[in-house]
Protein backbone atom coordinates (compact mmCIF):
# COMPACT_ATOMS: atom_id res chain seq x y z
CA UNK A 1 0.00 0.00 0.00
CA UNK A 2 2.94 2.59 0.63
CA UNK A 3 5.07 1.64 -2.70
CA UNK A 4 1.59 2.37 -4.17
CA UNK A 5 0.89 5.71 -2.36
CA UNK A 6 4.56 6.45 -3.32
CA UNK A 7 4.02 6.00 -7.07
CA UNK A 8 0.68 7.86 -7.23
CA UNK A 9 2.61 10.79 -5.38
CA UNK A 10 5.78 10.61 -7.52
CA UNK A 11 3.25 10.84 -10.24
CA UNK A 12 1.38 13.76 -9.61
CA UNK A 13 4.67 15.73 -8.36
CA UNK A 14 6.22 14.70 -11.99
CA UNK A 15 3.23 16.07 -13.88
CA UNK A 16 2.07 19.09 -12.32
CA UNK A 17 5.23 21.01 -11.48
CA UNK A 18 6.38 20.14 -14.98
CA UNK A 19 3.40 20.81 -17.14
CA UNK A 20 2.47 24.11 -15.54
CA UNK A 21 6.43 25.46 -15.47
CA UNK A 22 6.15 24.16 -19.37
CA UNK A 23 2.49 26.21 -19.84
CA UNK A 24 3.92 29.34 -17.73
CA UNK A 25 7.46 29.42 -19.77
CA UNK A 26 5.32 29.43 -23.11
CA UNK A 27 3.16 31.68 -21.87
CA UNK A 28 6.14 34.14 -21.03
CA UNK A 29 8.28 33.74 -24.63
CA UNK A 30 4.67 34.64 -26.71
CA UNK A 31 4.65 37.80 -24.62
CA UNK A 32 8.23 38.50 -25.16
CA UNK A 33 7.85 38.41 -28.67
CA UNK A 34 4.80 39.63 -29.84
CA UNK A 35 5.39 38.75 -33.84
CA UNK A 36 5.30 34.73 -32.64
CA UNK A 37 2.23 35.45 -30.76
CA UNK A 38 0.30 36.70 -33.67
CA UNK A 39 1.51 34.27 -35.66
CA UNK A 40 0.44 31.50 -33.52
CA UNK A 41 -2.81 33.26 -32.96
CA UNK A 42 -3.66 33.50 -36.94
CA UNK A 43 -2.51 29.80 -37.07
CA UNK A 44 -5.15 28.84 -34.48
CA UNK A 45 -7.76 30.98 -36.18
CA UNK A 46 -7.15 29.80 -39.37
CA UNK A 47 -7.50 25.96 -38.30
CA UNK A 48 -10.32 26.66 -36.09
CA UNK A 49 -12.06 29.89 -36.49
CA UNK A 50 -13.47 32.05 -33.82
CA UNK A 51 -16.60 30.97 -32.68
CA UNK A 52 -15.65 28.10 -30.55
CA UNK A 53 -12.20 26.86 -28.54
CA UNK A 54 -9.65 24.78 -29.76
CA UNK A 55 -10.00 21.18 -28.57
CA UNK A 56 -7.49 18.44 -28.57
CA UNK A 57 -8.34 17.09 -32.26
CA UNK A 58 -7.55 20.28 -34.01
CA UNK A 59 -3.61 19.92 -32.27
CA UNK A 60 -2.30 17.76 -34.81
CA UNK A 61 -2.67 20.72 -37.17
CA UNK A 62 -1.32 23.35 -35.32
CA UNK A 63 2.12 22.91 -36.63
CA UNK A 64 3.42 26.67 -35.54
CA UNK A 65 1.88 25.35 -32.12
CA UNK A 66 4.37 22.32 -32.41
CA UNK A 67 7.71 24.85 -33.04
CA UNK A 68 6.31 26.83 -30.20
CA UNK A 69 6.35 24.51 -27.73
CA UNK A 70 9.79 22.88 -29.05
CA UNK A 71 11.61 26.03 -28.85
CA UNK A 72 10.23 26.98 -25.27
CA UNK A 73 11.50 23.48 -23.93
CA UNK A 74 15.00 23.73 -25.70
CA UNK A 75 15.73 27.21 -23.92
CA UNK A 76 13.72 26.28 -20.87
CA UNK A 77 14.07 22.42 -20.04
CA UNK A 78 12.14 21.48 -17.28
CA UNK A 79 14.64 18.73 -15.81
CA UNK A 80 17.77 20.57 -16.73
CA UNK A 81 20.14 17.97 -15.71
CA UNK A 82 17.74 14.33 -16.06
CA UNK A 83 17.59 11.86 -14.00
CA UNK A 84 21.33 10.81 -12.88
CA UNK A 85 22.43 7.89 -14.52
CA UNK A 86 25.58 5.27 -13.59
CA UNK A 87 27.95 3.95 -15.78
CA UNK A 88 27.44 -0.14 -16.32
CA UNK A 89 30.90 0.12 -17.71
CA UNK A 90 34.26 1.39 -18.11
CA UNK A 91 33.85 3.48 -21.23
CA UNK A 92 35.70 6.24 -23.44
CA UNK A 93 33.51 8.98 -25.01
CA UNK A 94 35.23 11.67 -26.90
CA UNK A 95 38.56 11.18 -25.17
CA UNK A 96 37.25 10.90 -22.09
CA UNK A 97 37.62 7.91 -19.45
CA UNK A 98 34.38 6.91 -17.61
CA UNK A 99 34.94 4.11 -15.13
CA UNK A 100 31.93 1.81 -14.09
CA UNK A 101 29.79 3.33 -11.62
CA UNK A 102 30.08 6.98 -12.55
CA UNK A 103 27.42 8.61 -11.61
CA UNK A 104 26.74 11.11 -14.61
CA UNK A 105 24.54 13.83 -15.48
CA UNK A 106 23.43 14.72 -18.54
CA UNK A 107 23.02 18.72 -18.74
CA UNK A 108 20.18 19.44 -21.38
CA UNK A 109 20.25 23.04 -20.04
CA UNK A 110 23.45 23.57 -22.22
CA UNK A 111 22.88 21.17 -24.77
CA UNK A 112 19.93 23.33 -25.51
CA UNK A 113 22.06 26.54 -26.13
CA UNK A 114 24.84 24.75 -27.82
CA UNK A 115 25.75 27.44 -30.47
CA UNK A 116 27.84 24.21 -32.70
CA UNK A 117 24.72 22.26 -32.65
CA UNK A 118 21.73 25.11 -33.03
CA UNK A 119 23.80 28.06 -34.78
CA UNK A 120 24.89 31.76 -33.37
CA UNK A 121 21.07 32.48 -32.76
CA UNK A 122 21.09 29.91 -29.71
CA UNK A 123 20.25 32.57 -27.48
CA UNK A 124 17.55 33.68 -29.56
CA UNK A 125 13.59 32.58 -29.43
CA UNK A 126 12.77 31.38 -32.79
CA UNK A 127 10.09 28.75 -33.33
CA UNK A 128 10.50 28.68 -36.90
CA UNK A 129 14.37 27.05 -36.49
CA UNK A 130 12.02 23.94 -36.01
CA UNK A 131 10.30 24.53 -39.32
CA UNK A 132 11.20 21.12 -41.67
CA UNK A 133 13.20 19.78 -39.42
CA UNK A 134 12.66 16.26 -38.04
CA UNK A 135 13.81 16.56 -34.61
CA UNK A 136 11.29 15.06 -32.64
CA UNK A 137 10.62 14.97 -28.49
CA UNK A 138 11.07 11.45 -28.09
CA UNK A 139 14.83 11.14 -27.44
CA UNK A 140 16.26 10.34 -30.52
CA UNK A 141 17.70 13.21 -31.29
CA UNK A 142 20.50 14.18 -28.54
CA UNK A 143 20.52 17.20 -29.40
CA UNK A 144 16.71 17.92 -27.73
CA UNK A 145 16.31 16.09 -24.42
CA UNK A 146 13.23 17.59 -22.83
CA UNK A 147 11.88 14.48 -21.99
CA UNK A 148 14.73 12.78 -21.24
CA UNK A 149 15.81 9.41 -23.41
CA UNK A 150 16.22 5.77 -23.04
CA UNK A 151 14.30 3.29 -20.73
CA UNK A 152 13.94 6.14 -18.03
CA UNK A 153 12.47 8.53 -20.22
CA UNK A 154 9.39 10.56 -19.16
CA UNK A 155 6.49 7.97 -19.18
CA UNK A 156 3.96 11.12 -19.23
CA UNK A 157 5.78 12.68 -22.46
CA UNK A 158 2.44 12.47 -24.21
CA UNK A 159 -0.09 13.48 -21.28
CA UNK A 160 2.55 16.80 -20.84
CA UNK A 161 2.59 17.44 -24.90
CA UNK A 162 -1.29 17.73 -24.70
CA UNK A 163 -1.37 19.90 -21.70
CA UNK A 164 1.00 22.21 -23.05
CA UNK A 165 -0.38 22.37 -26.44
CA UNK A 166 -4.09 22.28 -25.39
CA UNK A 167 -3.91 24.82 -22.85
CA UNK A 168 -1.69 27.22 -24.12
CA UNK A 169 -3.69 27.16 -27.63
CA UNK A 170 -7.24 27.86 -25.68
CA UNK A 171 -4.88 30.83 -23.77
CA UNK A 172 -3.93 32.58 -27.22
CA UNK A 173 -6.87 31.85 -28.84
CA UNK A 174 -9.28 33.05 -26.18
CA UNK A 175 -7.78 36.21 -24.93
CA UNK A 176 -5.51 39.06 -26.10
CA UNK A 177 -2.68 38.97 -23.56
CA UNK A 178 -1.41 42.36 -22.13
CA UNK A 179 1.88 42.96 -19.99
CA UNK A 180 1.62 45.78 -17.21
CA UNK A 181 2.37 48.80 -18.56
CA UNK A 182 5.68 49.76 -16.50
CA UNK A 183 7.12 46.58 -18.55
CA UNK A 184 7.93 46.11 -21.90
CA UNK A 185 8.18 42.44 -23.61
CA UNK A 186 11.62 43.15 -24.17
CA UNK A 187 12.18 43.74 -20.53
CA UNK A 188 10.18 40.56 -19.17
CA UNK A 189 12.23 39.32 -15.94
CA UNK A 190 13.08 35.54 -17.38
CA UNK A 191 15.03 34.59 -14.23
CA UNK A 192 14.98 30.75 -13.38
CA UNK A 193 14.54 29.35 -10.31
CA UNK A 194 15.66 25.56 -9.98
CA UNK A 195 13.59 23.14 -8.15
CA UNK A 196 11.71 19.52 -9.11
CA UNK A 197 10.93 21.63 -12.21
CA UNK A 198 12.86 24.94 -13.38
CA UNK A 199 10.49 27.22 -13.26
CA UNK A 200 10.16 31.02 -13.43
CA UNK A 201 11.32 33.48 -10.68
CA UNK A 202 8.55 35.28 -10.91
CA UNK A 203 5.32 34.51 -11.57
CA UNK A 204 4.09 35.61 -14.98
CA UNK A 205 1.86 38.83 -14.49
CA UNK A 206 -0.53 39.36 -17.36
CA UNK A 207 -3.68 40.89 -18.18
CA UNK A 208 -6.60 39.12 -20.58
CA UNK A 209 -9.17 40.84 -23.14
CA UNK A 210 -11.77 38.37 -24.60
CA UNK A 211 -10.94 37.30 -28.29
CA UNK A 212 -13.75 34.89 -29.20
CA UNK A 213 -16.32 35.85 -30.98
CA UNK A 214 -19.05 33.28 -29.24
CA UNK A 215 -17.28 30.77 -27.29
CA UNK A 216 -20.92 29.01 -27.26
C1 LIG B 1 5.70 19.15 -19.73
C2 LIG B 1 5.57 18.07 -19.06
C3 LIG B 1 6.71 17.17 -18.65
C4 LIG B 1 8.07 17.29 -18.85
C5 LIG B 1 8.83 18.40 -19.57
C6 LIG B 1 8.68 16.13 -18.24
C7 LIG B 1 10.04 15.86 -18.25
C8 LIG B 1 10.62 14.75 -17.66
C9 LIG B 1 12.03 14.45 -17.72
C10 LIG B 1 13.09 15.28 -18.45
C11 LIG B 1 12.22 13.31 -17.02
C12 LIG B 1 13.58 12.58 -16.83
C13 LIG B 1 13.81 11.65 -18.02
C14 LIG B 1 15.23 11.13 -18.14
O1 LIG B 1 16.05 11.33 -17.23
O2 LIG B 1 15.56 10.50 -19.18
C15 LIG B 1 10.94 12.87 -16.53
C16 LIG B 1 10.73 11.74 -15.76
C17 LIG B 1 9.50 11.35 -15.29
N1 LIG B 1 8.27 11.91 -15.60
FE1 LIG B 1 7.96 13.56 -16.73
N2 LIG B 1 7.70 15.34 -17.70
C18 LIG B 1 6.48 15.94 -17.93
C19 LIG B 1 5.23 15.45 -17.60
C20 LIG B 1 5.00 14.28 -16.91
C21 LIG B 1 3.69 13.72 -16.65
C22 LIG B 1 2.38 14.33 -17.15
C23 LIG B 1 3.89 12.58 -15.90
C24 LIG B 1 2.92 11.59 -15.35
C25 LIG B 1 1.64 11.56 -15.58
C26 LIG B 1 5.33 12.43 -15.73
C27 LIG B 1 5.93 11.41 -15.02
C28 LIG B 1 7.29 11.20 -14.95
C29 LIG B 1 7.92 10.12 -14.17
C30 LIG B 1 7.19 9.10 -13.29
C31 LIG B 1 9.30 10.22 -14.40
C32 LIG B 1 10.40 9.31 -13.84
C33 LIG B 1 10.67 8.17 -14.83
C34 LIG B 1 11.79 7.23 -14.37
O3 LIG B 1 12.65 7.65 -13.58
O4 LIG B 1 11.82 6.08 -14.84
N3 LIG B 1 5.96 13.47 -16.37
N4 LIG B 1 9.96 13.76 -16.94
Amino acid sequence: MTSIKGVIVDMIAASYETSVAAIEWTLSELMRHPKVMESLRQEIDKVVGTNRMVEESDLPKLTYLDMVVKETLRLHPLAPLLVPRESVEDIVIDGYYIPKKTRVFINTWAIGRDPTIWSDNVEDFFPERFDGSDIDFRGHDFQFLPFGSGRRACPGMQLGLMTIRLVVAQLVHCFNWRLPDWILPGDLDMTEKFGLAVRRTKHLVASPTYHLVDST
